[in-house]
């Protein structure tokens, strides 16, 4: 059994340790919600006084030139590209995620709808799938209306029987942002191809959490966040990857002047971008996309390699931890004991797990919850220490022991 001295000796052997240094968290947090919002680089605050007070304040309307700002979302997209087994000029990092799935996903019924079936009307995904997913799938289904419909499977073991002859498209997260499951990517891409439907990943909770290789995996399309793992900030725009092989026929309906060829010419017809540029729409947020190379430029320091095995050691740390020092509370593990499900997060159910979080935060132990019962922690190697996890389990079996928590703890809008 682990002692609290075993894990302060695992945090002096760690070769990711000294990167705690590039974050400010404050004094006293256990920051265990790193999977919701990363934490802030020490670098953004000198970035944004920059972006803010030079390029917008001095450079004015010259910035877009001079300071980059125009290829902005192409430069950040090359910067994040090896993160996820992308190759330069197929990332652009632009607007939210759940834009960038409606693009994403209308770009795949359309590729899908030119090639073999076209009959096909049906987009494949979980119930369990992250809100905004279902939402955009259903809002584009409706919106076509060509009779396309979305299709909610129960479980993952449903998902390659309902990649049927009427899918056209299977849209699924990697990594489940309730239960920390993560799917095979190249398995599920590779029934989907044979099934003929094409493949739309969301990698919100995988992109800088474990390695992706979308290549290897030959997926069709993908996006996700870069305020969670890749700690750009809150709202920091997300991105969309769009491989060579499909740019050329890569269509999507929101055809702003940012997606044109040539878009100073100021044409009154549309002409996408040759190449990722026409996946983008309109005006980006400067100060808060200029913030995402901060987030970035930690992961150029390290691995995803040496960030998975570091994640796991800390998740399974946590998992065992629980398990011994909580066994007689009713705690319920909902993440996959397997590696090669498990993403970098641990969710437990507790009956009340809303009011059991609620007091962990209470005293610095900062994890998050959501519906049913589950109370979910992040594990971030880039700023998550082995002592962090022995302390957070600590300060949990003495809430539990307690009972130090109040059942009818009134709730904010966000859980
Ligand atoms: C899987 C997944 N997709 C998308 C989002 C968010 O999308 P957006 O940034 O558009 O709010 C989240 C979290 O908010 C998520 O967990
Ligand atoms: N964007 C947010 C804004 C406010 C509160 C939470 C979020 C999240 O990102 C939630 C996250 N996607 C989740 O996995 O639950």
């Amino acid at each position: 059994m682990s002692t609290r001295q075993d894990c302060v000796a695992r945090d002096a052997r760690d070769a990711l340790a000294p990167l705690r240094g590039r974050f400010d968290l404050p004094q006293g947090v256990i920051y265990l919600d790193g999977n919701s919002l990363g934490a802030r680089p020490i670098a953004a605050l000198d970035r944004a006084r920059q972006v803010i007070a030079d390029e917008w304040g001095t450079g004015l309307i010259r910035s877009w030139n001079t300071a980059g700002w125009f290829d902005m979302p192409r430069r950040l997209g090359d910067l994040l590209a090896p993160l996820v087994g992308a190759r330069p000029g197929e990332v652009v990092v632009t607007d939210t995620t759940s834009l960038n799935l409606f693009k994403a996903l209308a770009a795949a019924v359309h590729l899908q709808a030119h090639g073999a079936g076209s009959a096909r009307r049906v987009i494949v995904t979980e119930r369990s799938n992250f809100p905004t997913d279902i939402y955009m799938a259903q809002g584009l289904s409706a919106w076509l209306d060509r009779g396309y419909s979305v299709r909610l499977v129960d479980s993952a073991d449903e998902i390659a029987a309902a990649v049927d002859a009427d899918c056209a498209v299977l849209m699924l997260t990697g990594v489940n942002y309730r239960t920390g499951y993560q799917h095979d990517m190249a398995a599920l891409t590779a029934h989907a191809h044979a099934q003929g439907a094409v493949t739309v990943w969301d990698l919100a909770h995988s992109a800088g959490a474990v390695p992706v290789d979308l290549h290897a995996a030959e997926a069709d399309f993908a996006v996700g966040c870069t305020y969670k793992y890749l700690n750009g900030g809150p709202g920091a725009p997300a991105f969309i990857w769009v491989p060579e092989r499909h740019q050329a026929a890569f269509t999507q309906p929101l055809s702003g002047w940012w997606g044109h060829a040539a878009p100073f010419a100021m044409a009154p017809d549309f002409a996408p971008c040759s190449g990722i540029g026409r996946a983008l729409c309109g005006t980006q947020p400067m100060v808060s996309l200029a913030l995402v190379e901060c987030g970035l430029e930690v992961f150029a320091e390290t691995t995803m390699e040496a960030i998975r095995a570091k994640s796991l050691a800390l998740t399974d740390l946590f998992i065992d931890l629980v398990e011994q020092r909580c066994a007689s509370h009713p705690l319920g593990l909902v993440t996959p004991r397997e590696h090669a499900s498990r993403g970098s997060q641990v969710s437990f159910t507790h009956p009340h797990g809303y009011a059991v979080m609620q007091a962990l935060i209470a005293r610095g132990v900062i994890g998050d919850y959501r519906e049913p019962a589950i109370m979910r922690f992040g594990f971030t190697p880039l700023y998550t220490s082995f002592a962090d996890v022995w302390d957070a389990v600590e300060i949990l079996r003495d809430i539990l022991d307690q009972r130090a928590y109040d059942v009818n703890a009134s709730r904010g809008a966000v859980t």
